[in-house]
């Protein structure tokens, strides 16, 4: 069990809100009274750098939250993650995705029995099935070689292999994969349009294997696939990755096609186990291991560093003090690369589904903030359609800003454009453009007075945004598995000091449950009046219209 300690009753949240009250931090003067600062705040691993200097912390600051932490029992809750305690205690469940991953000898228990033998066995299954499938070895009901993919799945089901699959591509194997999520019939008709089912492969990926997008798609996909094949043939082309067993076979899946997972995987966090077929069909076997070494590699950092070197615990803890001290609503993920296009929107899910709780430990509501809105998009993109409100809007909005040194792709100068620009906007946010610099400007350009006078306020950025800079050397399947485990663990410390369950989703349930109870509503003829105006207008607008 994780400690309930309620965070805003410590002594270090009750000195953080001093510090707050009692000064207001200015990057400018920050760097200018600290020529040190950058070698102060920031972390050099192996092949990465990640450079927190751009917040709005000083030494202090940094201490008391580092004091929050001990306060907060982090290193215990840490502790208790990584050897299966059943710390997900709404559900009584361990949180066990870093069992996935690890390459060490030792011995893992849940309910007494060591897990490592069962995830090495799916790992080898998984290993042995994609090497069939991408040697050609495998054939589809007519002796042809599987050319596509096609993954259904929704939520953590989905987007973890979307997010990797899209991030290396320069890594791709003859596989052409596809992702079908939405219970939208478009996004599977679409998909399949240019697909032959006698050279299509697909993996029904549902921890459950009873969320209603993925049955229906699968279902679909069945009918689609029957239209040419036998039910003989299914074996051949319908794969399914689940930790429900009984429902997979009821469904039709042969035994020897189920890769299993377990209940101490939470959906957010399962890319790393079987749901991560997919992802070893698209980039082979071998870079799927180095994906899990490199997060293997941040679970030993984020276990063993102390905390004031402790990236996770680091951006954790910084993400608070703007959460909760500078009332800071949302975050701002925003990768200067293009094949991180899906990182933000993965780690929409695993924040928010994670943190976006309003109960703490002890079954109270909590009287402070916790998990803020996760958002982004890849930079140079997101400069021309919402920098501009970082920039000058009203919000205070913290970014990590994401990128690599190495580019696999030399096309012309194209890779210091990209830095140049990764650089120049996390200078402009932190240093912005004051008056006197923008009236000089102005007059040096010929404006007269009147002018200036007009347009000073417009052109002045009043800088202070807070970012954190994480930049490495090459993006790898290593290097990737190393990014994601930052930003899970992250999660967890958040999690843990806002003494909030972050391994459950009951926010999910009553929309999925009210979505069941109309669904029969819209198949008859019937004017609906069993709901309020709003939804009964709504319906039977619907219905007269569909
Ligand atoms: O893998 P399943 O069981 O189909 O669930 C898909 C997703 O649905 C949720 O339960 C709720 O959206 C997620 O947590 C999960 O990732």
């Amino acid at each position: 069990m994780l400690s309930k300690i309620n965070p805003i009753q410590t002594n270090s949240w009750k000195a953080l809100d001093e510090q707050f009250a009692n000064n207001d931090f200015d990057l400018r003067s920050l760097f200018q009274y600290n020529p040190n600062r950058f070698n102060e705040f920031s972390i050099k691993r192996p092949n990465f750098l990640f450079d927190y200097s751009k917040n709005l912390i000083d030494s202090k600051t940094k201490n008391l939250l580092l004091n929050l932490a001990e306060e907060c029992e982090l290193k215990d809750a840490i502790s208790k993650m990584f050897s299966g305690d059943k710390i997900n205690e709404t559900e009584g469940r361990a949180v066990l995705h870093t069992a996935l991953r690890d390459f060490s000898d030792k011995e893992i228990l849940v309910d007494g029995e060591n897990i490592k033998p069962q995830i090495k066995r799916v790992l080898d299954h998984m290993k042995s099935f994609s090497e069939s499938i991408i040697s050609g070895d495998h054939k589809g009901f007519t002796g042809k070689e599987i050319t596509d993919v096609v993954n259904i799945g929704i939520g953590g089901s989905d987007l973890g292999p979307v997010m990797v699959v899209s991030a290396l591509k320069h890594f791709k194997t003859r596989l052409n994969v596809h992702f079908v999520s939405n219970v939208d019939g478009n996004h599977l008709a679409e998909t399949v349009k240019t697909l032959n089912p006698e050279t299509t492969l697909f993996i029904i990926a549902s921890k459950t294997f009873t969320t209603q997008e993925t049955m229906t798609n699968a279902n679909s996909a069945k009918d689609w696939f029957l239209k040419a094949g036998k039910q003989e043939d299914v074996a051949k082309h319908f794969v399914a990755l689940s930790t429900n067993v009984q429902a997979v076979k009821d469904f039709g899946i042969a035994e020897e096609n189920i890769f299993e997972f377990w209940d101490w995987v939470g959906g957010r966090y399962s890319l790393w186990s079987a749901i991560g077929l997919s992802i070893v069909l698209a980039v082979g076997y071998e870079n799927f291991e180095q994906l899990l070494r490199g997060a293997y590699d941040t679970d030993q950092h984020f276990q063993t560093a102390d905390f004031g070197e402790n990236i996770p615990v680091l951006m954790g803890l910084i993400g608070i003090w703007y959460r909760n001290f500078y009332a800071a609503t949302t975050h701002a993920i925003l990768p200067y690369s293009q094949y991180l296009d899906r990182f933000p929107a993965y780690f929409q899910q695993g924040d928010m589904e994670s943190n976006g709780k309003c109960v703490d430990r002890n079954g109270e509501f909590v009287e402070y903030e916790t998990g803020p809105i996760i958002w982004g998009e890849p930079g140079t993109n997101g400069q021309h359609a919402f920098y501009q409100l970082i920039h000058q809007g009203t919000e205070l909005i913290p970014a990590d800003f994401i990128a690599y040194a190495k580019s696999p792709n030399k096309v012309s100068d194209h890779q210091d454009k990209l830095l140049a620009n990764f650089f120049a906007q996390t200078e402009a946010l932190a240093f912005g453009k004051t008056e006197e610099e923008v009236e000089a400007e102005l007059k040096a350009s010929g404006k007269s007075d009147e002018e200036i006078d007009f347009l000073l306020n417009y052109k002045v950025f009043h800088g202070n945004t807070p970012t954190n800079s994480i930049l490495f050397n090459e993006l790898t399947p290593f290097s990737l598995g190393q990014l994601i485990a930052l930003y899970e663990h992250k999660i967890f410390v958040q999690g843990v000091i806002w003494n909030i369950f972050s391994f459950d989703q009951f926010g999910v349930e009553l929309g999925k449950v009210l979505a069941n109870k109309i669904l029969p509503e819209l198949e008859n003829n019937e004017t609906i009046n069993s709901h309020d105006s709003s939804t009964n207008g709504l319906i039977n607008y619907y219905k007269a219209n569909k």
